[in-house]
């Protein structure tokens, strides 16, 4: 396949009438996960009760948490959990500590997690849960104290077979871990499977910690495949260096792709030869920052993704390429890390560039394909070594790149629309086989 035709991408929208939005309706992820929903729908003759069924989360769970805090104040922090469908299993989806969390950010990640599980065929729903807190500015015992009473608030809405939380932005294994005790000593005995991404000590999987950002890596294998593109010469920018982004640059830089560019919030650095992302890990240890490193030129950090490069990794957060800046990239390939990197508006600007998108719910799907296997493992009490978790992942990304391709050009849709469609058709199905009537 030559790599001009295969990188032409139907737009999203067909009929443009995103050109209108605002920026805040442009950024609004509620509305980019409905419009892209809709059009999905509309796409596969979605039966109009399923659609409704689907569009909607089954269950939305707003706390207020009380927290004692470190000087003696009490301070009442506001938390989520929306269980958008448990037609093909059990709710999972990660758990967001950031002062950025919003219900309308929550609904549209667990909405996300539905559509993710069902693109890559493992058997969860999906679910998000989030805090509105700052984790950089609490200590480790505010942070404990909170997320124990938010796992109690939660205690009978999650669990095994109902809801399997796993972490996300500011949130780490230790967090995972603080949940499985809290809810275990409710439940009077030890329950590992309740969460994943723990510690491997206490029930997690080996692997599990790079498992997203492995992911990332088999889809650009498979993108440059699929293109005819070589890996060597490949330059790759990554945006955000926390558990996706350093895992992906670090498996991507293994596997003799160049990474050019990384940007953090407070900086980024630029280096044309290749920045050697094993020194900048350690530099960033001793640090705590990126910046200050000496191999690599401190740049601009909004500037540095319009960067010329082969592969543009998001993978910090949302609504980093808007109508504001899509025009100027000039990457070959966008490939998301972050869930919801791209608005709705950037995505015809990107098809009109011909960028090829492997969208958020395929890219960075590899993380809840671990957490499935995490869970698999302590249901079972048998753990498996890092290389069977690896190479199951890496047979299940690459025969979901492949789906999510073979779909876009048997139904003339650009990726993301494949992806949503691929994974709305499954997901109608098993509700309908399930039945709706109570
Ligand atoms: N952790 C996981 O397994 C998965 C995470 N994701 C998604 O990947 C994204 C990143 O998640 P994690 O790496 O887990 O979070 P994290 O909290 O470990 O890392 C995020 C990093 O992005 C940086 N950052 C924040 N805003 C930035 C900006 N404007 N520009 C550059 N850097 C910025 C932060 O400083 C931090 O280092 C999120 O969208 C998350 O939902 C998706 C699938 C799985
Ligand atoms: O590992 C998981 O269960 C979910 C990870 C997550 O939150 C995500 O994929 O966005």
């Amino acid at each position: 396949m030559s790599a001009t035709a295969s990188t032409a991408q139907p737009t999203t929208s067909e009929q443009k009438p995103l050109q209108t939005m605002t920026l805040e309706q442009e950024t609004n992820p509620w509305e980019a996960q409905a419009f892209r929903f809709d059009l999905a729908a509309k796409k596969l003759n979605l039966d109009p009760g399923i659609w409704k069924v689907l569009r909607y989360p089954q269950r939305e769970i707003i706390v207020h948490i009380p927290v004692a805090m470190d000087d003696g104040s009490i301070e009442v922090f506001t938390g989520y959990r929306v269980q958008h469908s448990i037609s093909r299993g059990p709710a999972k989806g990660g758990i967001r500590y950031s002062p950025d969390v919003s219900l309308d950010e929550v609904r549209a990640l667990a909405s996300w997690m539905t559509w993710k599980c069902a693109v890559v065929n493992i058997p969860f729903g999906g679910a998000k849960g989030g805090v509105i807190c700052d984790p950089k500015k609490m200590s480790q015992g505010e942070l404990e104290r909170m997320t124990r009473r938010y796992t109690a608030e939660l205690i009978e809405f999650i669990g095994p077979e109902k809801d399997v939380p796993a972490p996300d932005m500011g949130t780490d294994e230790q967090t995972m871990a603080w949940i499985m005790d809290t809810y275990s000593m409710h439940m009077r005995q030890t329950v590992t499977s309740v969460v994943t991404g723990k510690p491997v000590s206490i029930g997690g999987s080996r692997g599990r910690r790079e498992a997203t950002g492995r992911g990332i890596s088999v889809v650009c294998d498979s993108a440059l495949k699929y293109l005819n593109m070589p890996v060597e010469g490949c330059r790759v920018i990554v945006q955000g260096f926390g558990n996706v982004g350093s895992n992906a640059a670090k498996l991507l830089h293994e596997k003799g792709y160049t990474i050019i560019g990384i940007t953090e919030f407070d900086g980024a650095l630029y280096n044309a030869n290749g920045i050697d992302i094993p020194s900048l890990t350690s530099h960033r240890k001793r640090a705590g920052t990126i910046n200050g490193f000496s191999g690599g030129e401190a740049v601009d950090k909004d500037e540095l993704i319009t960067r010329e490069c082969e592969i543009l990794i998001p993978a910090a957060t949302e609504n980093v390429i808007t109508s504001k800046n899509a025009a100027q990239l000039k990457c070959r390939i966008l490939c998301e890390g972050a869930n919801g990197p791209t608005t709705v508006v950037a995505d015809d600007i990107l098809a009109e560039k011909g960028i090829f998108v492997i969208p958020d719910i395929l890219a960075n799907a590899g993380g809840v394909t671990t957490s499935y296997f995490e869970w698999v493992q302590d249901r079972m009490g048998y753990f498996w070594t890092e290389k069977e978790v690896n190479d199951r992942l890496d047979t299940i990304m690459t025969a979901s790149f492949d789906d999510v391709v073979a779909y876009a050009t048997a139904h003339s849709v650009n990726n993301r629309i494949a992806a949503y469609m691929l994974a709305i058709d499954r997901v109608a199905y098993t509700t309908k086989q399930r039945g709706i009537y109570a």
